[in-house]
């Protein structure tokens, strides 16, 4: 496929991307990783419903999930493409992989800080 074929509009590609895409879904939904943010997902839904969060939190709660799943898919797939380059010791595969890892936990920790401000204060309620 030439350079002109890629910028004309078509809807096969449209969806043959789109495919694409939900495959990266499925094969990510296999990664140990995702299954752990998925169930934690799972549960902070449940009590987003028990402690009726209002559209504000909800729309930060779902931006949390929604980035968690995407930045760990990038890591993901940052190790896989390290992993096909070299599977020697490499200072740069090292670095690569360190700070797709780092970028991962720093989300953990947004995610941790403002889960904490969202559900403290409605737990602190029933005390
Ligand atoms: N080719 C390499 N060269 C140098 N260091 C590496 C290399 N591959 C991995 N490492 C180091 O080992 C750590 C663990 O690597 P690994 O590929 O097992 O990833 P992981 O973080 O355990 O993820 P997963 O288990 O999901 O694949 C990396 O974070 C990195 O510090």
């Amino acid at each position: 496929m030439d350079l002109k074929d890629k910028r004309t509009f078509s809807l096969q590609r449209l969806k043959r991307s789109f495919s694409y895409a939900l495959n990266g879904i499925k094969l990510a939904m296999g990664e140990p990783n995702f299954r752990i943010h998925l169930i934690a997902s799972l549960w902070v839904i449940l009590f987003g419903f028990i402690f009726s969060l209002t559209r504000v939190e909800w729309g930060i709660i779902l931006l949390l999930i929604f980035g968690m799943f995407t930045l760990e898919m990038m890591n993901t797939a940052i190790e896989r493409t390290v992993d096909m380059v070299t599977k020697e010791f490499h200072p740069l595969a090292k670095m690569a992989k360190d700070i797709a890892a780092g970028a991962v936990l720093l989300f953990a920790i947004l995610s941790v800080i403002l889960g904490m401000l969202i559900f403290i204060p409605k737990v602190m309620m029933y005390f």
